[in-house]
Parts: structure tokens; sequence; C-alpha cells
């Protein structure tokens, strides 16, 4: 299994983009362009060949779940026609390992683009965060386009993106003082997601960023809800 052709690429890739979440929002000039209570998002303007690309971090703080549990319900293909709104269709094409996946997914046209559809691994994957003792393992899911022969870039029904996501939560516990068991209320997950879109296709600069401004946000706040929704009631997962 970690013999697979991609891992030696997952394990660097997934290294690169959980340092980088880690960064938080200190390094190079982010541009705050949306904040909803906990949740702010900052991107930069970034283009390349004429297209669109701009890198964006959104931060958030969600209390009552645990990094474990916001990845599992990212990664796991079980769940995502509950959360990802954008969604037409989406095929986990290989099965690396458990805690690596390999997806299709196309996405709905979102007017004036064209229709767009993605391939890339996922994995899921958990860290002792060395600095921190007293926090609890940093849980990652990290998303990267690759090809297969399968699913050529060219295939005249829809616009191939290539992206590169990272959920990155970092678990942060304060016991009872009373010595009681630590119950949902003790903790709080700190989100850092970022995520690299390349449209693939030339779309208006305005056009993409007025979809990224609408869909990000939406997203966020819908998938940390379905999180705290399907977890209220179930024994932490640390
Ligand atoms: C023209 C590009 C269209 C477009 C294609 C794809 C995606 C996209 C794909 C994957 C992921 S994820 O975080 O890996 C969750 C699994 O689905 C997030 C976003 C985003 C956009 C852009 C439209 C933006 C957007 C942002 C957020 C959600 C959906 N769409």
């Amino acid at each position: 299994l970690t013999s697979h052709p991609l891992w030696a690429d997952i394990r660097k890739v997934t290294k690169e983009q959980m340092h980088y979440a880690s960064l938080g929002v200190g390094e190079g000039a982010w541009q705050l362009f949306a904040e909803e209570g906990d949740m702010k998002m900052y991107r930069r303007e970034e283009e390349l060949n004429g297209l669109v690309i701009d890198p964006l971090k959104a931060c958030h703080i969600v209390k009552g779940v645990t990094g474990r549990e916001m990845c599992h319900y990212f990664f796991s293909p079980q769940y995502r026609k509950d959360w990802e709104t954008t969604l037409e269709q989406m095929t986990v094409v290989e099965k690396i390992s458990d805690d690596a996946l390999i997806f299709h997914q196309v996405h709905k046209r979102i007017w004036p683009t064209a229709q767009r559809d993605a391939l890339f691994w996922s994995h899921m994957t958990h860290i002792t965060d060395p600095n921190d003792h007293d926090a609890h393992d940093i849980w990652a899911v990290v998303n990267n386009s690759t090809q297969l022969p399968k699913f050529p870039t060219k295939n005249g029904k829809c616009v191939r993106v290539t992206l590169t996501v990272c959920l990155y939560c970092q678990t942060l516990i304060t016991p009872p003082k009373d010595g009681t068991a630590v119950s949902r209320d003790d903790i709080t997950c700190k989100i850092t997601y970022c995520s690299v879109v390349n449209p693939g296709g030339w779309v208006p600069a305005s056009a993409l960023r007025a979809v990224y401004k609408r869909e990000y946000p939406k997203f966020l706040k819908r998938f940390t809800a379905y999180v705290l929704s399907q977890t209220k009631n179930e024994p932490i997962l640390f």
C-alpha cells in the first residue's frame, strides 16, 4: 500500500501543505475578504497566464468538535453530498489506503462559468503538535489534483480544474476544574482551510472572484454546521 506510486507525492505535498496551513495569516499579504463571527476568510489576488488562481486561507473556531471529527467528515465520501452543495457527481476512483482515496468530482455549472470537474487524491493524517504539549494531535486532510489515463483532462464535457486544498485542525481542550470528564463544552477546534483552485479555462476575473466570495463562506459555514449536527450526541472522537 505505501508502495503505491503516488505515496511519495502524497507524503511530500501533505507535509508542505500542513506547514503552509500552520503559518496562519501572519505570512504574506493576505487580504480579509469575508468575516462572519469567528470565521475570517483571506485571499491573495494572483493570476497565472491571465487566469485568476487566488489562494484562499480561512480561519475558523468551532466549539464542541475535535479536529479528528472535522477531518473525518471532510475526508469520508459517504457524507460529502450532505454538505458539498456544488457537487453534481462524486466517484471514489481508487482506494489507495484507509486514509488515502482518489476522487473524481463534477461540480455544478456556476453561471457564467462552464461546468468543471476535478480529479484529486485525498489524504487524512495527524501529527503530534511539536510545540504545544497541552493540545491534542493536529489532524489534517489534503486534497491535491492528480492525473489518470481513465480520466483525461480533455474530455469534451467539463473543464478540468486543478486544486490543492488543506483542512488543518487543532483541538484545544480546557479540562473542567472539578475533575469531571471532558465534555463537548470543553473542546474547541481551530480550523485553517487553505485552497488554491486553478479554474482550468478562462473565466472573467470579476465573475470568478464574485463566485469565490459567495461560495467559500457558504461552503465553510455549511460544512462546520453539518459536523456539529452530526457529532452533537455522539461520544467525542479525540
Ligand atoms: C470555476 C471553478 C469552480 C470550482 C470548482 C471546484 C471547487 C472546489 C473543489 C473542491 C473543494 S474541497 O475543499 O476539496 C471539498 C471537496 O469538494 C473545494 C472547492 C471550487 C470552485 C470554485 C467555485 C468556487 C467554489 C468554492 C467553494 C465551493 C464550491 N465552489
